[in-house]
């Protein structure tokens, strides 16, 4: 069984556990307590796979906060970055959090620069109010190659779920690079002796 820890990163109030709390129980609920963490668990078969899932829902205030950042970034394997397109502050704490991800020398995360991590623009039903442009939002996501996708957390229980699919794949996709990068060691010695005797034999 895959264990898979995906963390969910944004702004204060930009829509972290409503996302959350959609995935798990395809439930909207307009409040949520916000000075505690949660760590969530959801068993998942994809791709054939049983995956244990981990999601991880910081706590807004600092000071309440068990985890730091600089852990959050180590523990996880993939990372949703939220913000609200009806807030440009949270824009740019969503920019700064993903720069601290993607920036070789002050990334701590476990796989560095090769994180999988999807940008989301929550409560895309306030578009009336916009203040954060789509093409902003895609822009970022390209120039430090992250997925991209505006939704509603409150109005688009599928799309959220597809959202949550879509981060889990690629992260997968990032283990099985992983493993194909990191040569099996009887296959590596065997490579090694071939390429030794096997040279000599060719020039005698
Ligand atoms: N209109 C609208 N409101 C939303 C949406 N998603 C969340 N909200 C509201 O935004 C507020 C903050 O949502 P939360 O899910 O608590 O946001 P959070 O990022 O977890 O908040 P903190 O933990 O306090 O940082 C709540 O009042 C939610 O009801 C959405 O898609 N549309």
């Amino acid at each position: 069984m895959n264990d898979v820890k995906l963390a969910v990163l944004g702004g204060e109030g930009a829509g972290k556990s409503a996302l959350t709390v959609r995935f798990l129980t395809k439930r909207f609920v307009g409040e949520y307590a916000s000075n505690f963490e949660s760590i969530y668990n959801k068993h998942l078969c994809l791709e054939g796979k049983q995956l244990n899932l981990e999601i991880y829902d910081p706590c807004s205030q600092p000071q309440k906060a068990k985890f730091s950042l600089t852990s959050d970034l180590q523990w996880a394997d993939g990372f949703v970055i939220v913000y609200d397109i009806s807030d440009r502050s949270s824009f740019a704490f969503a920019k700064a959090m993903i720069y601290r991800i993607r920036e070789p020398q002050t990334s701590h995360c476990k796989r560095a620069v090769d994180s999988a991590v999807l940008l989301v623009g929550n409560k895309q039903d306030l578009c009336h109010v916009r203040e954060v442009g789509w093409e902003e939002g895609q822009k970022l996501a390209l120039d430090y190659r992250c997925q991209f996708c505006e939704l509603s957390a409150a109005e688009q229980s599928l799309e959220v779920e597809m959202m949550f699919i879509r981060i889990i794949k690629d992260i997968l996709t990032n283990f099985k690079l992983k493993e194909k990068r990191r040569p099996s060691g009887s296959k590596s010695m065997a490579k090694l002796i071939n390429n030794v005797f096997g040279k000599r034999r060719k020039s005698v």
